[in-house]
């Protein structure tokens, strides 16, 4: 389980990060909704070890995070970006993780082959980076990411950069892949709809003020979510086009022919 409590941070003597405190229980995600400037880069940066807050405690199954330098912390960092050796291809970008741990190399082989067929990434092993397209990019560096099994997995607006169907793609990737290997997450978004879709748990971070919801409802109905604003504008678009859909069955019938008696 992880845990923090009281965590706070700030830059310059502007407050960044103030009292966040929450637990995250194996196999949940905690999608983090918040607008530019937040702090959820901020918050990121001090789980994964990159930043150093300026009081409060993290833990990790009972173990105290805060003097474990961010590589022994077993949690991986994915931006928008996806992070890749551009000198390898596919195969060894995954394995590489298993390389350095000295796995045996009959087991990497099957491992990394294994997890490029649960990515869809087959066909693409021997592939550099540059002949990759975004999404196979990103599914790449989340197979980087899930080949060494992290504690934690923190997601900074990680399909920020792709169109939307690919990125309703990957969502739903994510979704299979860390519902079947339990992986814990903080997934971080501007994206009420993305946080909805990965998230089994929900907070809203606004000024540096981590707010967890009790449920997804309370999430939805929070006014901060926007949410319920989102809905309404779908309700009164899909209102209008059938008003107007009515109208022009009303007008066609009008324009038509009588019949003859
Ligand atoms: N190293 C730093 N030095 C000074 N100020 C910083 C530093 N890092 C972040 N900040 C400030 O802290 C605030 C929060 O930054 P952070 O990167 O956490 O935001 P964010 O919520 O991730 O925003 P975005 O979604 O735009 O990336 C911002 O006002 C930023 O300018």
């Amino acid at each position: 389980m992880l845990q923090v409590n009281a965590l706070t941070k700030q830059f310059g003597g502007q407050p960044v990060l103030r009292d966040i405190a929450f637990r995250l229980v194996k196999g949940e995600v905690l999608a983090v909704l918040g607008r530019s400037g937040c702090g959820k880069t901020t918050l990121l940066k001090i789980l994964a070890g990159l930043e150093a807050p300026d009081a409060g405690t993290l833990s990790l199954n009972g173990q105290n995070l805060l003097p474990v330098p961010p590589n022994e912390r077993q949690m991986v960092y994915l931006y928008q970006e996806p992070l890749l050796f551009p000198h390898l291809n596919v195969f060894e970008n995954v394995a590489f993780g298993l390389h350095i741990r000295k796995v045996p190399k009959a087991e990497v082989v099957e491992q990394v082959r294994a997890l490029l067929a649960e990515l869809d990434l087959t066909e693409h092993g021997q592939k550099a980076p540059h002949q990759l397209s975004g999404g196979q990019r990103q599914r790449v560096s989340f197979g980087r990411a899930l080949i060494i099994r992290p504690r934690l997995l923190l997601l900074d607006e990680p399909f920020g950069n792709l169109d939307a169907q690919t990125r309703a793609d990957m969502q739903q990737l994510f979704l299979r892949v860390s519902r079947q290997h339990q992986i814990t997450s903080l997934f971080v978004t501007h994206d009420s709809r993305e946080a909805l879709t990965v998230g089994t748990r929900f907070g809203y971070l606004d000024q540096g003020v981590l707010t967890s919801f009790a449920s997804v409802n309370e999430f939805i109905q929070d006014p901060r979510t926007n949410i319920q604003a989102e809905l309404s504008f779908w309700e009164s678009i899909q209102q209008t086009t059938f008003q107007a859909k009515n109208m022009n069955v009303v007008l066609s019938a009008a324009e038509a022919p009588l019949p003859r008696q």
